[in-house]
């Protein structure tokens, strides 16, 4: 991989916003959103960008895109400032917002697809091209004439995951691309971002509430709270940080006493032929499954993930954050 082709550097945002305290009474509060975060991400690479509700993580993805300009600091992406250059950066950048949609709400979806292909100017050729391919990707050929309000949600996340990615940019940036779906559909997702960044070289910055969207596509994971970087690194490490742990949910031929696991697996639930088992998230649950398979008349069994909050909760725990939400400051 080469140089970074996202760089932060002691970038903040703060925002001021004027409260109502009482007749012909304001006070302006300073909301800081953004706390000198700095990281570079590197061409190519997958990274994942989670936190609690509040902590930043959209105000950061305004500021990459130069919908935001940052209150202090310098911030780069493919060697552009984004608030100084944002149309010359558009080209390069795409952006997928699962909670809203790109596409115009009443044309078909090819219509979308034409305007886009006149807004960034893409060339016939390129634009035919990418379309098919993208299309036929994400499986969208049969729902080209069809107006977008009547799309499902999934079928609308993939359609506004085309339309980021018509005009080729570098670097997508993806906020919470799973939110709703199905776990087809959400395969179906995974999968093809896992190709694109395969094939292509696309960097991607993803957003996401769900661990899985983690697991499958990020080698590496940032943690943002309150509005400052408070772990980067892999997805394990951060399992092992805040000592999280997942649950195999294994289900017996009849009714047992509880498994006898290997520490620090240990029997947490049983109900009937059913038991819960908890162990570290960060630990592969294949020796533990080997085991109980050797040992014990299994029919079935099952790994449920932490959700992103617990483990994130745990982490932060473990760092002995206990600071108040977005630092705020009344000035008047
Ligand atoms: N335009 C704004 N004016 C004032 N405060 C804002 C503005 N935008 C965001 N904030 C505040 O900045 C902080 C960070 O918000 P941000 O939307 O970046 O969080 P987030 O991590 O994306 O949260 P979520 O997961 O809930 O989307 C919050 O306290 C929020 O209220």
């Amino acid at each position: 991989m080469d140089s970074a082709f996202i760089e932060l550097d002691r970038v903040e945002k703060v925002f001021d916003v004027h409260r109502k305290t009482g007749f012909m009474r304001r006070e302006l509060r300073r909301v800081r959103a953004v706390d000198s975060i700095s990281f570079t991400v590197a061409r190519g690479e997958m990274v994942g960008y989670i936190g609690p509700n509040g902590a930043g993580k959209s105000t950061t993805i305004k500021m990459l895109t130069g919908i935001l300009t940052p209150s202090g600091g310098r911030l780069r992406v493919a060697g552009i400032d984004p608030s100084r250059e944002r149309t010359r950066l558009a080209h390069r950048i795409g952006v997928v917002f699962g909670q809203r949609t790109t596409l115009w709400w009443d044309l078909p979806l090819l219509d979308s697809y034409r305007l886009m292909h006149r807004m960034y100017r893409i060339p016939d050729a390129r634009y035919r091209e990418n379309l098919d391919r993208l299309v036929e990707l994400l499986e969208l050929g049969d729902l080209l004439d069809v107006p977008v309000r009547q799309l499902s949600l999934g079928q609308r996340m993939r359609g506004d995951i085309v339309a980021a990615l018509l005009h080729d940019p570098e670097v997508l940036y993806l906020d919470e691309p799973t939110i709703g779906l199905d776990v087809v559909s959400k395969g179906k997702v995974r999968e093809f971002l896992r190709e694109l960044n395969a094939e292509h070289g696309t960097t991607v910055l993803l957003t996401t509430h769900d661990l899985q969207d983690i697991e499958q596509l990020c080698s590496r994971v940032m943690v943002i709270d309150h509005g400052r970087l408070m772990y980067d690194g892999p997805l394990t490490g951060l399992h092992e940080v805040g000592d999280s742990e997942r649950i195999l949910v294994v289900d017996l031929e009849r009714e047992l006493p509880p498994i006898e696991a290997p520490a620090p697996a240990r029997v947490v639930k049983v109900d009937g032929p059913r038991q819960w088992l908890a162990f570290p998230a960060a630990a592969s649950a294949a020796p533990l499954v080997a085991r109980i398979a050797a040992e014990y008349p299994l029919v079935d069994l099952s790994v449920r993930e932490p959700d992103i909050e617990a483990v994130i909760a745990k982490m932060l725990h473990s760092l002995g954050d206990t600071t108040d939400p977005p630092s705020e400051r009344a000035t008047a």
